[in-house]
């Protein structure tokens, strides 16, 4: 399938069978009010599948369900090497299905088929694995107590969490949540974005193939606003974690505050600082500068949308950027040659649009891009932009447009560079090139980020934890650090008579 053409593709898609079904107790069922809403390919806008619009009614039902499961112990007290098995079949079911999944994400949220095929998908699996294969290896602890005591420090699951994701890596961001929340032996309610349900409805099946216990994984389609703040609300959710935005993120904490308190991990947005200093490997800082804000569209929590770039080599860095723009041009996402594909919906371009124009207001030179492209008729495809003439205090500085659009940032020292990276709300990623190890080393330290790159940009796998400082939230995904998450510390302090 590497080398399959776009019209392969698009015959495979067209002889597609799509489940939009909810995923409840071990079953696919309709919403119990029979409502649907449609989900929309975004490179067509033609309808892919009547999905169906899960309610506070269908809520209380999978979570009774996945109570009742993780107070039956029937996942939750099995072996951690038995937990593994089902996690790494599952991986190899997702590996088995890749073609399916990768086509169904890229109908679904108009991503590249070379990047769901070569990136989301097998991200996935990779996540499912490593959590799998990790959690027999994981000791609790003996407390250092005086000797006639003995104090066990154990880790145990929260209960039921609910997972709510968002729209920009349907795929990965839902394995990221639920890999070491199913591991580490909780049930989980998932709520995909409403506009991208595919892959997570698909995943359900194979988690249930894979021999995970009815009741552990539930998939529920539905609104943000009434099922996502159901779930959110809800007194039997005892963990709550989220991949979205910063203003949802905060409701999901009053939410907490205003039910049980529950557990609430977030990774939010961001308006991550990408910092280019005179003396860096420029050919390399430039291509990936490009890629730091174009991949996907821009579409992307961690995209590197401030670029700042020392003074003295400004003009000329701006046009090798400008080059390695050309070549994110939009493509029918079909196409394995397309790098970059439509916004997801009309919505998100008419954002980007909205951001295009207030930066021209502001005084910022639009120097490459700016408009609308047409690729595939119904599609929603924006150039890839960059604003100079920039500061930190503007709007296209400060506010996440989550589309294509970088906005350069001119600096003259190392202390200019390390207060303009952290003037933001944000705290998410960034990144730092030159070739004095000293200079990034101490620019990496100082700004207050979760993830920062060394000549480099989009750094990390499964063996590094990935989270937000400030605004851009508070837990974290990926490696042993995230079964913290899904786990409270319980306290056995043993006396002898
Ligand atoms: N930090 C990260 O790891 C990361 C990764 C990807 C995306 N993001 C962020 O996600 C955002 C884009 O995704 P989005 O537009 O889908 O975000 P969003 O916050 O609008 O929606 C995310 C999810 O929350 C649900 N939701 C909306 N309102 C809700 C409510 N009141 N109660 C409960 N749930 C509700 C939505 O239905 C969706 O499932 C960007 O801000 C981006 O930076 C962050």
């Amino acid at each position: 399938m590497q080398d399959f053409s776009a019209k392969d593709w698009a015959d495979r898609a067209a002889s597609l069978t799509i489940e939009g079904r909810a995923f409840i107790d071990g079953a696919y069922v309709n919403a119990l009010s029979g409502n649907t809403r449609p989900t929309l390919n975004p490179a067509s806008g033609e309808v892919l599948a009547a999905v169906a619009s899960c309610g506070p009614e269908d809520a209380d039902k999978a979570i009774a369900s996945a109570k009742a499961v993780f107070e039956a112990g029937t996942w939750a007290n099995q072996a951690p090497s038995e937990r593994k098995k089902v996690l790494v079949r599952w991986a190899e079911l997702i590996e088995a299905h890749a073609e399916e999944l990768a086509l169904l994400e890229c109908l679904d949220v108009g991503k590249p088929i070379s990047d769901t095929l070569n990136v989301d998908v097998p991200a996935a699996a990779r996540t499912l694995r490593w959590s799998g294969e990790a959690i027999d290896k994981v000791y609790d602890q003996v407390a250092p107590t005086p000797h006639d005591t003995l104090a066990l420090v154990t880790r145990l699951p929260l209960g039921v969490v609910a997972a709510i994701v968002p729209w920009n890596f349907p795929f990965s961001t839902t394995a990221w949540k639920i890999a070491p929340a199913i591991a580490t032996g909780n049930s989980v309610i998932l709520k995909p974005a409403s506009n991208t349900p595919l892959t997570a409805i698909k995943l359900a099946g194979l988690a249930k193939q894979a021999g995970l216990p009815d009741g552990v994984l539930q998939v529920l389609p539905g609104p943000g606003g009434s099922l996502g703040s159901h779930l959110a609300k809800h007194m039997d959710v005892e963990g709550l974690t989220f991949t979205g935005s910063t203003p949802v993120g905060k409701m999901l904490m009053e939410y907490s505050g205003q039910s049980n308190l529950k557990r609430t991990y977030l990774e939010l947005g961001g308006k991550s600082p990408n910092i280019v200093f005179a003396d860096a490997n420029l050919d390399k800082a430039a291509a990936m500068a490009a890629t730091a804000v174009f991949y996907n569209g821009g579409q992307t929590c961690t995209a590197g949308t401030r670029l700042l770039v020392q003074a003295s080599i400004h003009d000329a860095f701006v046009a090798k950027v400008i080059e390695h723009a050309k070549s994110w041009r939009p493509g029918n996402p079909l196409d394995p040659a397309t790098s970059m594909g439509p916004m997801v919906d009309e919505a998100q371009y008419n954002t980007v649009a909205e951001y295009v124009r207030i930066g021209c207001d502001e005084g910022a030179h639009l120097a490459y891009g700016g408009k609308r492209v047409a690729v595939t008729e119904g599609g929603f495809y924006h150039e890839p932009t960059i604003f100079t003439g920039a500061n930190n205090q503007m709007r296209i500085a400060q506010e996440e447009i989550f589309g294509p659009v970088m906005t350069v940032i001119p600096f003259e020292t190392e202390a200019e560079a390390i207060a303009i990276a952290n003037d933001s709300i944000f705290g998410l990623a960034g990144a730092v090139w030159s070739k004095d190890i000293n200079v990034a080393h101490r620019v990496a330290k100082a700004v207050r980020v979760g993830t920062m790159g060394i000549n480099n940009y989009f750094g990390g796998d499964m063996t590094v934890p990935f989270g937000g400082f400030k605004q851009s939230g508070n837990g974290r995904d990926k490696s042993m650090h995230a079964f913290d998450d899904y786990t409270e510390l319980k306290t056995t302090w043993i006396e002898f008579d």
